[in-house]
């Protein structure tokens, strides 16, 4: 898969350089690129941003120095992400799904936005363009929005992980319920106990027992998880434990 992402401030994408992306790309599971979006500017100020139409506070980023910049970075088959707080929520979900795309192009937004042309034009090119957001708040600009979303994306990338299973187990990823809380050595710390069922040694109750922690917890914490859960298929799971 190839990853790029164009930013004012590319060096705020260097934590991509480091651990599990990092590794990745070394090993070449990843192309990944961070491109200045100056470098496609043409004046001597680098200019990047202007006024907002209809005015207001704040300024706009420039639909031609975007066009310009996204024309030689997008290639057949991308998809065009825009990290926004006005997109439909990233999930574990659009993860799963974008780690199958060929290419992920991250336009990273600042000020009050990239002119709204931009994800129109590409839109009517017959490029897959995702706003998309990580969390109800605003931040200064995309690239935070784009690391969360890489990282989420890059570790379901076959090869990614050293190990396979912790991806399928883990929250979000079991039937739309989050994860049941976990516990190591020692048996005993400060005076708290591990759950003495995951002493047992016994499979089918340690895995019953998860299983009711992880809906105890999803229905406290996230009651609108539970609205969209799929109990038929947890059933049908709870029957096989
Ligand atoms: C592209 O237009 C804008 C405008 C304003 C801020 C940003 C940066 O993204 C976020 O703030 C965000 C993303 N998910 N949750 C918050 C982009």
């Amino acid at each position: 898969m190839r990853i790029d992402v164009v930013s004012i401030f590319p060096a705020y994408l260097a934590a991509l350089d480091l651990s599990l992306v990092g590794k990745a790309r070394t090993a070449g599971l990843l192309d990944l690129r961070v491109h200045d979006l100056r470098d496609w500017t043409t004046d001597r100020h680098r200019t990047v941003d202007d006024t907002p139409a209809g005015g207001g506070a704040g300024m706009v980023m420039r639909p031609d120095v975007w066009g310009t910049a996204l024309d030689d970075v997008l290639t057949e088959g991308a998809t065009l992400v825009v990290p926004t707080p006005s997109g439909p929520s990233f999930t574990q979900r659009t993860a799963e799904e974008w780690a199958t795309r060929p290419q992920l192009v991250f336009a990273c937004g600042r000020y009050e936005g990239i002119d709204a042309r931009v994800a129109e034009h590409y839109r009517s090119a017959g490029v897959r363009v995702e706003e998309a957001s990580i969390g109800d708040y605003v931040l200064n600009g995309g690239e935070v929005a784009a690391l969360v979303m890489i990282e989420a994306v890059a570790r379901l990338l076959p090869g990614v992980l050293g190990n396979p299973e912790s991806v399928v187990e883990e929250s979000h990823s079991v039937a739309g319920l989050l994860e049941y809380p976990v516990y190591t050595k020692p048996p005993t710390w400060r005076d708290l106990e591990v759950p003495p069922v995951l002493m047992s040694g016994h499979h089918g109750k340690v895995a019953r027992w998860r299983r009711d922690q992880a809906i105890e917890r999803t229905a406290a914490r996230r009651p609108d998880m539970v609205a969209a859960l799929d109990v038929d298929s947890l059933d049908k799971k709870d029957r096989a434990l």
